[in-house]
């Protein structure tokens, strides 16, 4: 009951698509774009062989109504039959294109948003190829065209249908994926959710493209030039701003309406002399427009690598080489302002004590108390690393070695209050203090700190001691 409804309403929007693409004809059989390949391609990539009948049903009814609108002189049998080879020239090869796009995108799920977007556009293209030579001969071969035009009419034809495959059918999985969240498992990580964010923002980006496309059209109707035509390829520009900053879906929205408002003033404005440059410009705008929405997400995926190598994984103190780093660049900064830094090093007293008698977990649940400890303990401006094991590092500015003796003895007394799971266990720090001096090499300092370290340990333990 639910396949027979949605094949209803997939007949239907086909129908409606494909009547509005007649609309949109600059010479026949060769539309600005032809809105049914989209959602031919989009139907056979969810639905997979389950929308073959229906496109079948389109196929046919279509060319009667093209007959009926052209007026042709041809008896129901052969039309019958233009029909079943206007089904086999535009559903096979999409077919084709859409089972190698899922087979890919299943294959390849970890590959990411770029290599889901370059898969598609391959294939939308050689699809969409095959479907213009296949059909035009076709028709041909149905006595709708004659041999000399077949070559007139298969570069739009192809345009035509790569353009709304390309444009159209991201909107028309858009649509699907979100009554079937189960489809975003193999888009590769792009997702077409729609976030809370103000879409104010996007409806000033959209605003712009709309109103600078108008504005190129009139210059062209004005000018009647063709490098006034090629203007609209600047546009390029607002599409990626959208790519860059707005979600996936914004961008499948913008382009489907620029390519909707294009292909409806091309022949109110009559401009059917450019209509191949504008084609070419919708589908690469189009095309670099799905380019462009990786990019977010490889910024995002960039800043949680960045935060991983950063961070240490168990306690979430900052890791060994980003201590290093931004300690090297505090001393810069220290040189110039002519301000002390201090280093502390510490590690937990007779920690393998607690990890042989209470196991490693209760050793971690220590780790990550003392981390938490310290860190309430400091300014917003130290950091605090850990160097492995039970070993950490605690970077002060602008603060002098009498000051480090004062937090150092404050770090101490609150980690020697620190509770665990285990009543039994009393946590405590010892503690190498150094002030860095003025053009001393890093690891020297670390050197002294860690000297200091071991004399606090000869000490007793839990206890400070100034290198
Ligand atoms: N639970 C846990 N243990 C760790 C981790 N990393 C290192 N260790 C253990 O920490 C212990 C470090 O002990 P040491 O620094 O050698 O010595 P200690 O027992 O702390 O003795 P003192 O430093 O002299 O007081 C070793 O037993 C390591 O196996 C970790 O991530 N989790």
């Amino acid at each position: 009951m639910r396949l027979l409804f949605r094949s209803l309403l997939l007949l239907v929007l086909w129908l409606a698509l494909w009547r509005l693409s007649a609309l949109m004809e600059y010479s026949e059989h060769a539309s600005l774009w032809f809105p049914p390949a989209g959602l031919t391609f989009a139907a056979l990539l969810v639905m997979s062989w389950r929308a073959i009948p229906t496109l079948f049903v389109a196929s046919i009814v279509s060319t009667f109504w093209m007959a009926s609108l052209y007026q042709l002189d041809a008896g129901p049998l052969s039309l019958a039959k233009a029909g079943v080879g206007f089904f086999f020239a535009h559903v096979v090869p999409y077919f084709v294109g859409a089972l190698l796009l899922r087979w890919q995108m299943t294959r390849l799920q970890d590959s990411g948003i770029t290599t889901t977007v370059l898969n598609f556009l391959l294939l939308a293209c050689l699809s969409s190829l095959v479907v213009s030579w296949l059909g035009t001969l076709t028709i041909a071969e149905s006595g709708l065209l004659s041999r000399a035009e077949i070559w007139d009419t298969w570069l739009p034809w192809w345009i035509g249908d790569l353009t709304e495959v390309i444009v159209l059918a991201p909107i028309f999985i858009a649509v699907i994926s979100w009554r079937y969240p189960q489809l975003e498992e193999w888009l590769g990580g792009l997702t077409f959710a729609v976030s809370d964010r103000n879409y104010r923002s996007f409806v000033g980006k959209l605003s712009l493209i709309l109103g600078l496309l108008f504005v190129s059209l009139l210059l062209v109707n004005y000018s009647q030039r063709e490098e006034a035509a090629f203007a609209v390829f600047f546009l390029i520009l607002p599409f990626l701003w959208i790519a860059y900053t707005e979600p996936a879906i914004y961008t499948a929205l913008a382009i489907t309406l620029f390519s909707f408002l294009l292909a409806s003033l091309v022949p109110l404005l009559q401009l059917m002399n450019y209509a191949l440059v504008f084609q070419f410009a919708i589908t690469v705008i189009a095309a670099s427009a799905w380019f462009g929405v990786s990019v977010p997400t490889l910024v995002a995926s960039n800043l949680v690598l960045t935060e991983r190598v950063s961070k240490d994984g168990l306690t979430q103190a900052s890791s060994r080489e980003f201590f290093m780093q931004r300690l090297q660049q505090q001393l810069r900064q220290a040189k110039y302002q002519q301000k002390p830094t201090a280093l502390l090093l510490f590690d937990v007293d007779k920690f393998k004590h607690i990890n042989d008698n209470f196991g490693h977990i209760v050793g971690d649940e220590v780790l990550v108390g003392v981390t938490a400890t310290v860190k309430q303990q400091l300014r917003d401006g130290d950091l605090l690393g850990r160097f492995g094991g039970d070993e950490f590092m605690v970077m002060l500015n602008t603060t002098n070695l009498g000051e480090a003796l004062e937090t150092a003895e404050r770090l101490r007394k609150a980690i020697a209050c620190l509770k665990v799971s285990v009543p039994d266990i009393h946590v405590s720090c010892s503690f190498g203090i150094v002030e860095i001096a003025a053009g001393e090499h890093i690891m020297e300092a670390v050197d002294r700190a860690d000297q200091a370290l071991l004399n606090a340990k000869r000490a007793g333990r839990n206890c400070v001691a100034r290198g």
